[in-house]
């Protein structure tokens, strides 16, 4: 590549960076920013796009380290992000033209830190700077090996199989030279690599596979779930685990789904006219009695941080007090709908135990007719006396917490 061409790249990222700068501890929905700062960009090219969206993530993933650099030195800044950045290959032309005196990126967070402090003179990069301080409090596992790793690395695609012969989908996999991982204790979720371009699957469009993260996927499957119930899906949005839920009770069961969002659940129409499941209802008016009611609660969603980095910034203690009274009021409203000897299942994609455990003993403390049953399998996760939790960590997915509270009377 021409030096003068990166050179121009280099600058054009910077500049990016200064107009999105302002919002990132301010702008929840800095993603939606970022796709429509890069479409206005007409004159450059979709290669040179998904450069600028890789440069962007890395740069909100390891904020702290390049943050006091953006100001002091920003070639240096740039040329930090562009050796930090995970999709891009040693041979990625940007990359050679700024690293190329830089050895290949270590695979530890340690070892990045160490190799960046010895380089760039006056400062000290330092792991736990990656996640914000507050989050200790929150969750001091996440601060430890492997799951602070996990949750700096750029996350993998999962997508759950929902159609009888997987063959189809492997082979169209296969034709596109993907390779894939699946998780044996749930031979339903395949794990692809992060660039690997799902929605354009023929697979993806009629319906045989969905893209939902394994740690979603698992939330499920740590309730005892019996076929053939009646259940309601109470903060269904776009429907990833209504449709789960609909394939497990299988074709004498039945799913209504109901949010806040109504207009958000027209998507979970779409996606269950895909996957020609005729048992899941949309609706705003759900009955009075279930046998089973999930209340996946909005939350901070701190156990996706490795997909929405930005998320790390703009979530302060007192967001998360704020999800913690919603989860409560939610949970409250919905637990009437249990009928006598039903389910309730809270799941959060947090790893904060104040919206998580705290949630829950708050509700059992003022709902005696609900008791916790144990997980039916963690799956990796830790039971902490009231619901599992998973970390990115343990098995390279998002972070979740589920707890199952049965109703006795
Ligand atoms: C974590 S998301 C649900 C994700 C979804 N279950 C899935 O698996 O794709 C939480 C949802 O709760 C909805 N929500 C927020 N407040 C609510 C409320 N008071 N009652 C019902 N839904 C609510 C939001 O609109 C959002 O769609």
């Amino acid at each position: 590549m021409h030096p003068g061409i990166a050179a121009n790249q280099q600058r054009l990222f910077l500049a990016f960076v200064a107009e999105l700068r302002p919002h990132v501890r301010r702008d929840s929905a800095l993603p939606r920013r970022i796709k429509e700062l890069l479409a206005r960009q007409r004159a450059i090219g979709s290669r040179d796009r998904k450069l600028y969206r890789e440069l962007i993530y890395t740069w909100l993933r390891f904020l702290p380290w390049t943050d006091p650099l953006l100001d002091s030195d920003p070639v240096t800044a740039a040329k930090v992000i562009a050796w930090l950045a995970p999709e891009l290959k040693p041979t990625s032309p940007y990359r050679a033209a700024f690293c190329a005196d830089w050895p290949a990126v270590p695979a530890t967070l340690a070892e990045k830190a160490e190799f960046l402090t010895s380089q760039v003179s006056g400062l000290k990069f330092q792991v736990s700077e990656l996640l914000p301080s507050w989050f200790a409090d929150h969750c001091p596992a996440a601060f430890t090996s492997p799951h602070l790793d996990a949750l700096n690395a750029r996350a993998n695609v999962w997508v759950r199989l929902q159609c009888i012969d997987r063959n189809l989908v492997f082979d169209e996999f296969r034709g596109k030279q993907w390779t894939w991982e699946t998780a044996p204790d749930f031979p339903d979720a395949l794990c692809l690599p992060p660039n690997a371009e799902v929605a354009n699957t023929d697979a993806y469009r009629r319906g045989f596979i969905e893209i939902q993260d394994l740690g979603s996927q698992l939330v499920l499957a740590t309730a005892p779930i019996p076929p053939g119930g009646r259940w309601l899906d109470a903060c269904a949005g776009a429907g990833g685990k209504s449709l789960q839920l609909a394939r497990l009770l299988g074709d004498h069961g039945h799913v209504d789904a109901t949010d806040i969002r109504l207009e958000i659940l027209e998507e979970l129409r779409d996606r269950a006219q895909r996957a020609r499941l005729t048992n899941v209802r949309i609706t705003n008016s759900p009955d009075a009695a279930y046998d089973g009611v999930l209340v996946d609660a909005p939350c901070s969603g701190s156990g996706t941080w490795r997909r929405q980095p930005h998320l790390k910034w703009y979530v302060k203690p007192e967001t998360i007090a704020s999800f913690t009274r919603t989860q409560l009021e939610i949970l409250t409203t919905q637990a009437p709908r249990v009928k006598p000897g039903g389910l309730l299942i809270y799941a959060t994609c947090s790893m904060s135990r104040h919206e998580n455990h705290d949630v829950v003993a708050a509700f059992l403390q003022a709902q005696p007719d609900f008791k916790p049953e144990p997980a039916a399998d963690t799956h990796g996760g830790t039971f902490d006396g009231l619901g599992t939790t998973l970390l990115p960590g343990t098995r390279n997915t998002d972070g979740f917490y589920a707890a199952t509270l049965r109703r006795s009377t």
